[in-house]
């Protein structure tokens, strides 16, 4: 027999400095959901949500239960992934053609190096259908990451989708239900990491990393981020998203939206090149991606809160015959195609003559 692999402690993961220029920030608000286990809890933060969730898809989570330690534990981790050699990476390749995320996502090089500067490795949820190699680094911790993942989903994913469906007036487990860690159906936690380029480099593609999109998950979760460069979309225009150590960036998306019969919203968003006393650093990120369980059709709820206000949607205005697998499988393969040069130019639809919302 083997013997066990020996767990190596990794060398501490400390945060970049903030930068020292004034940026635009977006105003956002922040729910501290440690709240939703207090009276009246719920019932305030019901009422924050309404105040903004049918502009803005982006806000910040307090209170989430996850400490500074486990989450630069989890940088940790992605950094050190980084650093294996490229061909040992290229072993655990995602297979994207197929619409398929999970695993490793090189940077563009060579002729392609303007489509994007950066790697990801995407870890799935931990159900049967997932399991899968990893490299060492990985397996090593792979308890950590199993643990880390979890809490996001039923502590945090969870009691938003409670709160979301007590706004919209329906059965409290109405997306929870949509939303079930052993289902079938693909969910994932990031590891991305940004190379810097040169600023005549940058200057070329007009500053941009990561042109405007929307997610085509339910909820994302961007941990803590200190090289600035997220912008989000508003009625102003691009603003910058700050980040501090004790909230995580939430964003609503498309499947969300869809479910949500267009309420919330699956809000644009993009990465530009940080500011100057950033922009020449590696920008390691850390990211949870949650989605719908693979079958379930993006219909929209029927919700008296949209019925009184005139917002009901039918299910032929929809994406009703569409499922949350099928959306997310079908933007990642579009997504493929204009990564690898396979479409010129970027493709506008994706399915059922749905359009990505993409902005420069
Ligand atoms: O790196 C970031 O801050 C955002 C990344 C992002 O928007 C994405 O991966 O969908
Ligand atoms: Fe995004």
């Amino acid at each position: 027999m083997a013997a066990p692999a020996t767990v190596t402690s990794l060398p501490e993961y400390h945060y970049p400095e903030q930068t020292q220029e004034e940026l635009e920030w977006a105003s956002l608000e922040a729910l501290d959901i440690s709240r939703l286990d207090q009276p009246g809890g719920k019932e305030e933060l019901a009422a924050q949500v309404l105040s903004f969730i049918d502009k803005n898809g982006f806000f910040y989570v307090k209170g989430h239960g996850l400490t500074d330690a486990e989450i630069r534990n989890q940088y940790a981790i992605g950094r050190e992934f980084f650093k294996l050699p490229l061909e040992e990476k290229q072993k655990y390749l995602a297979n994207t053609a197929a619409g398929d995320f999970r695993g490793y996502k090189p940077q563009s090089t060579g002729e392609l190096a303007a489509r994007d500067n950066d790697e990801r490795y995407n870890i799935p949820k931990f159900t049967p259908e997932h399991e899968r190699p990893h490299p060492e680094i990985i397996t090593q911790h792979l308890e950590e990451i199993k643990r880390f993942s979890l809490h996001i989903h039923n502590k945090i994913l969870l009691p938003l989708l409670r709160l979301f469906a007590y706004v919209l007036e329906v059965d409290e487990n109405y997306f929870v239900n949509r939303h079930r860690y052993d289902a079938q159906g693909l969910e994932y936690l990031r590891y991305m990491l940004y190379h810097p380029r040169t600023a005549e480099e940058d200057a070329k593609l007009n500053n941009i990393w990561a042109r405007g999109h929307t997610d085509y998950n339910t909820l994302t979760f961007l941990f803590h981020q200190p090289v600035a460069g997220l912008q989000v979309q508003t009625k102003d225009g691009w603003k910058y998203v700050r980040s501090s150590p004790d909230s995580i960036i939430v964003n609503v998306a498309d499947a969300l939206e869809f479910l949500s019969g267009g309420y919330l919203k699956s809000t644009v968003h993009r990465v530009v090149r940080p500011p100057e006393d950033q922009a020449s650093r590696p920008r390691l990120g850390l990211i949870y991606f949650a989605r719908p369980e693979a079958n379930i059709a993006l219909a929209p709820v029927q919700s008296p809160l949209l019925q009184r206000l005139g917002l009901q949607k039918g299910v032929d205005e929809s994406l009703g015959s569409v499922t949350a697998e099928e959306w997310a499988r079908a933007r990642i393969a579009k997504d493929h195609r204009f990564r690898t040069g396979i479409a010129k130019q970027r493709e506008r639809e994706i399915i059922a003559g749905v359009s990505e919302k993409y902005y420069d």
